[in-house]
C-alpha cells in the first residue's frame, strides 16, 4: 500500500465576510454555508507506482494532495500513507524568514528526527542540491530571490529519500536548468522504488511519468485508471468546454477560417483528437525558451472520405492571435484526406517568442477552408521565458543597429 483514500470527504465553512465567523459564535446562529471542495474519494495508490492527478482548477485536487500529505484533516474518511512522505505542496512553508539557509536546513533536519552524522549528511545533501553559494547561505532566507528561496526548499523536502513523494507542481522550482534537476530527482526517486502522487496541469509530463492517473471534477473522482485513458477522457472535456464556451462567445478569437465562422453543430467529420509539444530535450514543454526547439503534433480522426484542413494559432490568453497557419496556407496547400487518424507535426527550430504566456488552438476546417468542422481553443497554455534577452514584446524581430553617421 502506497497512499490509501477511504472515502475521503472535505467541506470548508464558507463566511460571506470576515466578521460573520465571530458573530456566529456570539449569536450560535449559523452565519456560513458549507462547500465541498472533495467528495467520494476512495482509492488507492499503489506502492512504488507513480499516479498522477489532473483536472481543472477549483476541482479539488490540492485539496486532495494536502490531505493525503496530512497537512489538512478530512471532514470524513482516512487517509494511510507508507513510509517517509515528502510533499512538495508549498514549498518552504516551514521555513524562518529571519535565519539563514544553513539554519533553515538544520531545522528541517531537526523536523525529520536527524541529529549528529546524519543531520551532517542531510546538511551537505541539501547544500549540494542547491547549488546555492556559501555566502548565499548565511544570509537569512528573507534576502532570497523567489527561484533561489525554491530550490533550497526543493533540496530539504526531497533530501531525506522519501519513500512517499506528493506533488504538486513543483517542477515548475527555478529556471530550466534546475527545472531539469528537479525532475531528474523525482525520477530518481521513482526508480528507487518511491511512491509519487503527481499533480500537474502539464499533460504531457502526466503522460509521460505516470502509470495511473485521476481525473477530479467538481470535488469528484471522474475517472481514474491507466493514464492515456484518463488523460484523453479529460482532453475530450476540455475541447467540449472550450467549444462550448466559442459558440457562447459574443466575438470569437480570430483563427486561420474566417472569425465568423459557426460553431459544428452536429457530430463532426474531422475531429481533433490530441494536441502536444516536445523540446528537443523533452524536460518541460509547457516552460520553453524563447528560440528553443518545438515540435507540435496534431493527431485528428476523419469519420469521412473528404478532404480537410488543419489549421493551428498560439494566442494570447486575452485571445489575441500572435501567430495561425493552415495547411491550406501551404504552396501549394496540401489538404488531408480520407477517413482514419492523420497526424501532423511543425517544427518550430527556433521558436521567436518573447516571454509570457501563450496557448494554442487548433481548427478542422473543410476543403473550402470555410467551414470549421472542429476546434479546440485556449488549450495547453505554456510559458515562455526568455531568460538570455532583455527585449520586450511579443516575438523577436531580427534587426540590425546601423552604424551611427
Ligand atoms: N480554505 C478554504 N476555504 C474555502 N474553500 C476552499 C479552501 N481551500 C480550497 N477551497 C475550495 O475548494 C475547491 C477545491 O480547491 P483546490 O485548491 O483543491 O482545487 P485545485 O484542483 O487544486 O485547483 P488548482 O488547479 O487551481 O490549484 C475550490 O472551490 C476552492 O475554492
Amino acid at each position: 500500500m502506497g497512499i490509501r483514500f477511504e472515502d475521503i470527504e472535505k467541506s470548508y465553512r464558507v463566511y460571506a465576510r470576515a466578521q460573520d465567523r465571530l458573530w456566529e459564535w456570539l449569536t450560535r446562529r449559523q452565519r456560513h454555508r458549507v462547500h465541498v471542495a472533495l467528495t467520494g474519494a476512495d482509492f488507492e495508490v499503489r506502492s512504488g507506482e507513480t499516479f498522477g492527478l489532473i483536472g481543472e482548477n477549483g476541482a479539488g485536487k490540492s485539496t486532495l494532495l494536502k490531505i493525503a500529505a496530512g497537512t489538512i484533516a478530512p471532514t470524513r474518511g482516512r487517509v494511510t500513507r507508507e513510509g517517509r512522505v515528502a510533499a512538495l505542496l508549498e514549498l518552504g512553508a516551514g521555513f524562518h524568514p529571519e535565519e539563514s539557509g544553513h539554519d533553515n536546513i538544520r531545522f528541517m533536519a531537526a523536523l525529520h528526527g536527524l541529529e549528529g552524522a546524519a543531520m551532517e549528511d542531510f546538511a551537505a545533501r541539501t547544500t549540494a542540491f542547491s547549488e546555492l553559494s556559501p555566502e548565499t547561505l548565511e544570509r537569512p532566507v528573507k534576502t532570497y530571490s523567489s527561484g533561489m528561496f525554491m530550490r533550497l526548499a526543493f533540496a530539504a523536502a526531497t533530501a531525506m529519500d522519501p519513500e512517499t513523494l506528493i506533488v504538486d507542481e513543483a517542477l515548475s522550482v527555478g529556471d530550466l536548468h534546475f527545472q531539469k534537476k528537479s525532475l531528474d530527482r523525482i525520477l530518481q526517486l521513482r526508480d528507487r522504488g518511491a511512491t509519487v502522487l503527481f499533480c500537474s496541469h502539464n499533460l504531457y509530463q502526466v503522460r509521460s511519468l505516470c502509470q495511473r492517473a485521476a481525473w477530479v471534477h467538481g470535488g469528484r473522482i471522474q475517472a481514474l485508471g491507466e493514464t492515456e485513458s484518463v488523460v484523453t477522457a479529460y482532453e475530450a472535456h476540455e475541447r467540449r468546454r472550450y467549444a462550448h464556451l466559442r459558440a457562447d462567445a459574443p466575438a470569437a478569437a480570430p483563427g486561420p477560417g474566417p472569425a465568423s465562422a459557426p460553431a459544428p453543430t452536429t457530430a463532426p467529420l474531422v475531429k481533433i483528437a490530441c494536441l502536444s509539444t516536445q523540446t528537443r530535450d523533452g524536460i518541460n514543454p509547457a516552460q520553453v525558451e524563447s528560440f528553443q526547439d518545438l515540435t507540435l503534433d496534431i493527431r485528428v480522426e476523419s469519420y469521412c472520405a473528404d478532404r480537410f484542413h488543419i489549421g493551428f494559432s498560439i494566442v494570447r490568453p486575452d485571445k489575441d492571435n500572435v501567430f495561425c497557419t493552415s495547411t491550406q496556407f501551404q504552396n501549394p496547400p496540401r489538404p488531408l484526406c480520407g477517413a482514419g487518424t492523420h497526424r501532423l507535426r511543425v517544427r518550430f527550430a527556433r521558436l521567436p517568442l518573447l516571454s509570457g504566456e501563450y496557448l494554442w488552438s487548433v481548427y478542422a476546417l473543410d476543403d473550402s477552408g470555410l467551414q470549421v468542422l472542429d476546434m479546440a481553443e485556449l488549450i495547453q497554455p505554456f510559458t515562455v521565458l526568455s531568460q538570455n534577452h532583455r527585449e520586450a514584446g511579443l516575438v523577436w524581430l531580427d534587426h540590425e543597429w546601423l552604424p551611427t553617421q
